[in-house]
């Protein structure tokens, strides 16, 4: 299998960024959609629909209903056929951003992905997650175009509620432990071949940054405030997380937070919250040694992520629940089988009890 990398032509990140995004989508097309929810909208409409008059395009906005499922894709479609739109502009969290990327590919137009939380690494992919209608995980939609330019502005991600920039910290974390386990079982990545160099050293970046910026970024973030270690930290979680996963491939974190979206009871927890669980989970299943796994539990307490099965809404879950759980991460088609052992549903179960308790030993023990 070939090596493969693949990326955005351009991000561009910094403080006032959305109100420059005439000057970085100018090239793109001349009628330029903007997708985002209510709240979005309210962030920043004015500012950019303005700047992309300013630059000579026309520019209007449509309202997200919030759910990345079917139904809103097509809705969105008609209306940006209609509209003549030929610059798909997504803003706001993973769903807008998966919603964005599924209506570009329908309109074979250009697209600016521009995330307002810096929660996943949604923006830089070229996949979407989609769900129902009622919210429930259906399946991933691959495609052979990236976003054409993603924009972050570190001023609204650092307004936006620290929850995000926490759960956005944990899936990068994720990001290097999965990359290195598809490395060391010359796995497949995301887009389809098997990792570069350049897919693993980002993963590896990633890692580095959130772990040396990671706890600072957060303070400044509880106070809207931007520093260099929010800026680090905002290009961790979107741009080398996003090249990291894609390209440098997933492995047992992300299968098992497939697998805990089977139980309703986690649904309040986000993407990246659950996506925790699943690194300390995959580094039991992996044997490491008690300190490195001690390590990054007391890591994660410090970014103030949840490290238990109860932090994330499953107290005290029945046996049941987490063979389900086990079940569902151990599909033919997920990426756990990027382990560079055989990994079964027991073998899950067990580590997810085994990092519960061992999260709690070190919670207490601090
Ligand atoms: N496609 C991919 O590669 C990929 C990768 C990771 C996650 N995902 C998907 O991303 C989704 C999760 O995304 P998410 O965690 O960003 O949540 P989300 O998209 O569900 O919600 C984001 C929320 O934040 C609000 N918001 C956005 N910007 C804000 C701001 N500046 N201030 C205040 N509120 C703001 C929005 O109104 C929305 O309610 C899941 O559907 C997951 O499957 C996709
Ligand atoms: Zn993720």
């Amino acid at each position: 299998m070939a090596r493969i990398f693949k990326s955005p032509a351009s991000y561009v990140q910094g403080r006032g960024v959305a109100d420059e995004i005439g000057t970085h989508a100018q090239s793109l097309g001349d009628e330029a959609l903007l997708l985002a929810d209510d709240v979005v909208l309210g962030i920043l409409e004015d500012g950019v629909l303005a700047s992309l008059e300013a630059a000579g395009l026309t520019a209007t906005a449509v309202e997200f209903n919030g759910e990345a499922s079917e139904a809103e894709v097509d809705r969105i479609t008609e209306l940006a056929e209609e509209r003549g739109a030929d610059i798909l502009i997504g803003a706001g969290g993973g769903k807008a951003l998966d919603t964005a990327k599924a209506v570009r590919q329908h309109l074979g137009c250009a697209m600016v992905s521009m995330p307002t939380v810096a929660s996943t690494d949604a923006p830089t992919s070229a996949l979407s997650v989609i769900y129902s209608e009622a919210g429930e995980f259906q399946e991933y939609w691959f495609y052979d175009d990236h976003p054409d330019l993603v924009l972050v502005d570190t001023d609204v991600v650092a307004d936006a509620p620290t929850r995000f920039f926490r759960s956005g910290t944990a899936d990068g974390l994720a990001t290097w432990f999965e990359a290195d386990a598809t490395a060391r079982s010359d796995g497949e990545n995301v887009v389809g071949g098997t990792p570069t160099r350049a897919g693993h050293e980002l993963a590896h970046l990633c890692y580095e940054t959130l772990r040396d910026h990671g706890v600072a970024a957060v303070d400044a973030v509880e106070r809207d405030a931007v520093t260099e270690s929010v800026e680090a930290v905002t290009e961790a979680n979107t741009l080398l997380s996003g090249l990291g996963f894609e390209s440098g491939g997933l492995a047992a974190a992300h299968s098992i937070h497939n697998g805990l979206t089977q139980l309703e009871a986690t649904h309040d927890a986000t993407h990246g919250e659950k996506v925790n669980i699943g690194t300390i989970t995959q580094l039991v299943l992996e044997g490491r040694d008690d300190a490195f796994i001690e390590d990054y539990v007391d890591f994660s307490l410090e970014i103030g992520l949840p490290v238990t099965l109860s932090d994330i809404g499953l107290d005290a879950p029945a046996d049941e629940d987490l063979d389900v759980v086990a079940e569902a991460a151990c599909a033919d088609d997920e990426t756990i089988h990027n382990q560079p052992f055989a990994v079964t549903p027991p073998m899950v179960r067990d580590a997810l009890e085994t990092a519960d308790e061992l999260s709690q030993r070190v919670r207490e023990s601090r």
